[in-house]
């Protein structure tokens, strides 16, 4: 195996921090160089109209997205669906928000089965909370130092894995929690939530962070409600921190996470074999 490729969605980077970690791991333990590894963020639209050229064993893929309502969110598991492998090893990786991940790892897992790769091993770590703020935190500064050591550990266990496996195919089945039929994912569509205050600079940088060109530059940089995925990419990525979330249902679910998932939840890890 030479080549590493992570292949991520993440409007709020936190996946994204922790996938390079858990590659850190991964390469120092396969000695693989910087080189040969290559970051696929499709979190922006016009990334995901491109076709990958299908894997081979060579490679060794990391997918990796947040976790929506226990599920993929919608536009990383169809990108995820339009990949191609042919018992290529896979590395699942969710990242949630304190709550729960419930059915998002199974989902990522057999999405990646169905395009032919097959899954080593898979971890949900924790990330802020998309509607964190600092007046109303969940999961603030997630990953933190601590998680993204067990990333790194966790990339360098699965090298382990793979070099002392000799035949893929003969590896025991992945297993991970969640549930078949899945929970019910996200609707489309999103409520008014987002204001923008005077402080807005009309930079721009808001409309580049947003994953479903949903921010609307000839209206004040407004949300396009209908397009909007909920991410809050556009509020975190402001420098001036002009978009804040009116008062409503998204601001009463940022609440209710923030009295009821304060508990810092541990990272988990699973292998198709112990490494
Ligand atoms: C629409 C939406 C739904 C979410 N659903 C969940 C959930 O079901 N459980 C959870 O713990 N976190 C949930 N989160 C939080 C994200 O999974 C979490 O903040 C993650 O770290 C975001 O990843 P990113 O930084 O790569 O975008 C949700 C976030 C959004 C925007």
């Amino acid at each position: 195996m030479k080549k590493i490729t992570l292949v991520y969605f993440s409007p709020t980077k936190t996946t994204e921090t922790v996938l390079r970690d858990i590659t850190q791991g991964l390469a120092q333990s396969l000695e693989i160089s910087s080189s040969e590894i290559t970051a696929v963020n499709f979190t922006r639209p016009e990334i995901r109209g491109t076709v990958l050229e299908p894997f081979d064993k060579d490679d060794i893929v990391l997918l990796g997205a947040p976790v929506y309502a226990g599920r993929l969110p919608a536009d990383a598991a169809d990108f995820f669906k339009k990949l191609t492998a042919s018992g290529t090893p896979a590395i699942l990786t969710v990242v949630y928000g304190n709550r729960e991940y419930e059915d998002a790892l199974l989902e990522l897992k057999d999405v990646a089965s169905a395009c032919g790769f097959i899954p080593v091993a898979g971890a949900a770590f924790i990330g802020e909370h998309s509607f964190a703020s600092t007046d109303i935190p969940v999961a603030m500064n997630r990953p933190d130092e601590n998680d993204l050591k067990q990333a790194q550990d966790f990339g360098g266990n699965t090298g382990t894995l793979l070099k002392k496996t000799t035949d893929l195919k003969k590896l025991a089945v992945l297993e991970v929690p969640g549930n078949f039929p899945y929970r019910e994912g996200m609707g489309t569509g999103a409520p008014d939530f987002i204001a923008v205050t005077d402080a807005c600079t009309e930079c721009g940088i808001c409309a580049t962070a947003c994953p479903s060109n949903a921010i609307d530059a000839d209206d004040g940089f407004a949300t396009i409600a209908a397009d909007c995925i909920l991410c809050c990419a556009c509020i975190k990525a402001c420098p001036e921190q002009a978009r804040l979330m009116k008062a409503g249902p998204i601001k009463d679910k940022a609440r209710w996470l923030n009295e009821t998932c304060s508990i810092p939840k541990p990272v988990q890890v699973f292998f198709a074999v112990e490494p």
